[in-house]
């Protein structure tokens, strides 16, 4: 507290050195006392538990008044801020992240080395916070990291799941989802702010009061509360000073217990009603791409939205006496239509408990508001039934009734006669049942629309939204996805990050188009060696873990052809499965073909309600179990299903993997950025013209991607003329032969009919024209051989992978975001202003 000239009294934020001294005795002085005074532990009795939890904490003293400093300086100075609502964040590991993003990962690897630790088993201790099913959760941690990076204000809002995705485990070949208690160590990067708790209402019923002046407001009352509290986890920009906030929501019954209840004796009750509201942010809904129709999903929805506008609202009148300039201040982004109920919600609050009219709240809301669609999948789209939405949230479903009434009168002005369009366009869905489509609430309320890659985009105005699009053209528009390059390469391949910054220095790793400069050493002998000897001793980390499960040591010589991503029949593991068998019958049939050995590498999460994805993965382990220990093949072919894949994972595998397989039916994948992040980390791209594969291979030429498939328009041409898989598979000798081979029982002699409907499926219908594509797939796969067997070839592709992937860092995503949406402007944080 230091008293100002003007006899004011300034705060000003005070770091003690010695807690957050930067040098190795410091931190590692810091280490010691929080083993003692945090975890009541000395070294000797410490468990490597123990050292994550102290070092957690002291890298955590070494961000608070960063975070604090961050805070104070966006409220002195009025700085706009992005909340971005996101029903998922996965966030992956923070510990190593964290160091580096604070400049003293080294650091912590002296100072733990100095007490005989290893800081690299220390971080194998910290849980994956699996708070997110796949890209679309992922990508909003990616995001969160950029936007700290590049000095913007921001704020994440999401639910903290006391359960995320579940654990897999594969058992005898089958996958088995386990709880995911991700929280039974405690989590030393979260914050609770009690105080910040929010209360949630839920049921009940509306009533109208009229006022003396006549006026009308509407009272939702007779409801259910629920507990919102707050847990905030700072997100690091990278070694700069700025930390923003991830706010994740916990529920919690508004009263203990309802002693009424209770003292009626009806103890049952009391205790479920208060495990029903803590039930709200209980688990994850594992479903990646399928809307989940539960109404605690949509509970679990509400709850976090509820809880972020209120918040939102509650930090703008502390700093403002009118709502007026809220969308100056607050950018809203809605990531899916997880959040969309958001629109509905800001007008609630800003009628109901802001009085502020209709129109105006409107064009408040309209204007704070963004939204991202994800997928074009119609299984994925969102919508409630009425009569739900009536008993859980009846005052907003008025008010969607309203927004509603008000947006078809705009159409009708467009166009009078055309009621067909009317049904189109409306939010409520006609039909035995009603249902609110919350994709077109979320675009009716929104002033953007944005797809995340530029076909999708192209996609969602011409085959999800056309009328939409009509109705507003300007609205729509791309924002092709992005991965942070400081995860995706500084943190998970410091190897390469190494070689890179030797040569080009490090403005890579804060500008990713920089990588363009190393372009200048593609010929250059002692790059090009480092380059393959990094890639094999990443190969060899990844053959540790293969080895440690499954009990064999992959072929450093062969290709790492690998396929990681969620489980699902438009990403097509199926077909690269087809490729895999139809290259064992060639094998086996020419036991002299020369081919390059491959590791095929898959893993992945099936949603456990997805029976025919779960079946792939039963394919995938059953085929890998006859192929790898057929001694005709040795090691020519091995195949093997890593479990439980997720971020952490991932960071292992994909810096040890030569191919990437992006094999999706073109038009189905919105985007994909495991694509970006193979790319980033030297491997070659296996793929169709679909999502962000077409500007992939737009950026690092097309003689530096394996390209094969029908296109988006082909699909849909050919989908349209009736498509007969067996006009495919009549043509195809080798795809004749596969299929046959799984349907003779081969690969499940102990039930030989178990893929009947794997093959059923591909033969008579083949929703994924898997037959259509698989001999282009099968002739770019043999050009795949046939380039890896010229290593310098095939190391100048990577090299020009490597050169040219530069658009795809996420901090040029936001860049975007800020410039085109959210009108946001960089706020720099100075340790040393007071305020
Ligand atoms: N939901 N959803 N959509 C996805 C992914 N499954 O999470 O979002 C990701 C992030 O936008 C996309 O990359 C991916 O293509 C798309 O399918």
């Amino acid at each position: 507290r230091r008293p100002m000239a003007d006899g004011t009294i300034q705060e000003v934020v005070q770091n003690h050195s010695s807690r957050v001294g930067m040098t190795p005795e410091d931190l590692e002085q810091s280490v010691l006392e929080h083993l003692f005074y945090t975890c009541g532990k000395d070294l000797r009795s410490a468990t490597p538990l123990d050292v994550y939890r102290a070092i957690s904490h002291a890298t955590r003293d070494r961000l608070v008044h960063r975070w604090l400093q961050s805070k104070r300086t966006y409220f002195h100075h009025e700085a706009k801020r992005v909340c971005y609502l996101s029903a998922e964040f996965l966030i992956g590991r923070a510990l190593a992240q964290n160091l580096l993003n604070l400049g003293i990962y080294h650091l912590a690897e002296t100072s733990l080395d100095h007490r005989g630790l290893t800081l690299k088993d220390i971080l194998e201790e910290e849980l994956d916070p699996g708070l997110g099913n796949g890209g679309l959760g992922r990508l909003a941690a990616c995001f969160m990291e950029s936007l700290a990076t590049l000095q913007y204000p921001a704020y994440g809002y999401g639910i903290r799941y006391e359960f995320g995705i579940f654990d897999q485990e594969i058992a005898n070949g089958w996958q088995v989802e386990r709880g995911d208690d991700w929280l039974r160590r405690g989590n030393p990067w979260e914050v609770p702010r009690h105080e910040l708790s929010v209360g949630v209402n839920f049921y009940g019923r509306v009533e109208a009061r009229v006022h003396v002046d006549g006026t009308k407001s509407m009272h939702w009352v007779d409801t259910q509360t629920v507990i919102g509290v707050p847990y905030d986890t700072p997100i690091l920009g990278y070694q700069n000073n700025t930390v923003n906030t991830l706010r994740l929501w916990s529920a919690k019954a508004s009263k203990e217990f309802n002693f009424s209840v209770f003292n009626d004796g009806d103890y049952r009750r009391a205790v479920e009603e208060k495990a029903l509201s803590e039930s709200i942010s209980k688990v994850l809904y594992p479903n990646d791409e399928s809307a989940e129709g539960k109404e605690l999903r949509l509970k679990q929805q509400y709850f976090f939205v509820a809880c972020s506008i209120a918040d939102i609202i509650r930090r703008h009148k502390k700093r403002f006496d009118t709502l007026d300039n809220l969308p100056d201040q607050i950018a809203i982004q809605l990531n899916d239509t997880h959040p969309a109920i958001a629109v509905a919600e800001l007008m609630r609050v800003l009628i109901d408990e802001e009085s502020i009219a209709w129109e105006k709240a409107w064009e408040l809301t309209k204007a704070a508001t963004g939204f991202t669609n994800h997928t074009l999948l119609p299984e994925a789209l969102e919508k409630w039934p009425v009569p739900m939405f009536e008993r859980l949230l009846p005052r907003i479903l008025q008010i969607i009734y309203e927004i509603n009434r008000r947006f078809l009168l705009e159409v009708h002005v467009k166009w009078p006669n055309d009621d067909e369009r009317k049904r189109r366009l409306s939010i409520i869905e006609e039909g035995p049942v009603k249902h609110v489509r919350m994709a077109h609430l979320a675009v009716v309320g929104s002033h953007s629309v944005n797809g995340v890659a530029e076909l999708h985009s192209e996609l969602v105005c011409t085959q999800l939204m056309p009328d939409f699009h009509d109705m507003w053209p300007q609205r729509f528009n791309n924002k092709t996805n992005g991965v942070t390059p400081r995860r995706w390469l500084l943190q998970c391949n410091p190897d390469l990050s190494e070689a890179l910054t030797e040569r080009i220095s490090d403005g890579w790793a804060r500008d990713l188009s920089e990588l363009t400069k190393i372009l200048e050493y593609k010929d250059d002998t002692e790059f090009r060696a480092e380059v393959r000897a990094i890639k094999r001793k990443n190969k060899e980390r990844l053959a540790k873990v293969i080895e440690s499960r499954h009990g064999f040591k992959p072929n450093l010589d062969s290709i790492f052809d690998v396929q990681v991503k969620r489980l699902h029949e438009y990403k097509r593991q199926l077909l690269n499965c087809l490729h895999i068998i139809a290259l064992y019958q060639d094998m086996k049939e020419n036991p002299e073909s020369d081919r390059a050995p491959r590791t095929f590498i898959f893993g992945g999460k099936a949603a456990p309600g997805y029976m025919m994805a779960k079946l792939h993965i039963k394919l995938i382990n059953d085929v890998a179990d006859i192929i790898n220990h057929d001694p005709a093949i040795r090691d020519r072919i091995k195949v093997v299903f890593l479990s439980n894949y997720n971020v952490s994972l991932a960071e292992i595998i994909i810096p040890g993997a030569d191919i990437s397989e992006q094999i999706s039916m073109a038009g189905k994948e919105a985007s994909g950025t495991g694509n970006m992040k193979f790319a980033m980390n030297g491997a070659l791209t296996v793929g169709t013209l679909d999502g962000a594969n077409i500007e992939i291979r737009e950026e690092v030429g097309a003689e530096n991607f394996f390209l094969f498939g029908l296109k988006a328009d082909e699909v849909r041409g050919l989908k349209g003329s009736g498509y007969n898989p067996n006009h495919y598979i009549e043509r195809s000798p080798r795809l004749r032969r596969a299929l046959d081979l799984i349907a003779s029982g081969f690969f499940s002699p102990d039930d030989p009919s178990r893929f009947q409907p794997v093959v059923n499926e591909l033969r008579n219908l083949d929703t994924y024209m898997l037959c259509a594509d698989f001999d282009d797939y099968f002739r770019a796969q043999f050009e795949v051989d046939q380039c890896y067997r010229d290593p310098e070839n095939w190391t100048s592709k990577v090299i020009e992978n490597l050169g040219n992937i530069g658009k795809f860092s996420s901090d040029r995503t936001i860049e975007q975001y800020c410039k085109e949406i959210w009108n946001l402007t960089p706020c720099p944080i100075d340790l040393t202003e007071s305020f």
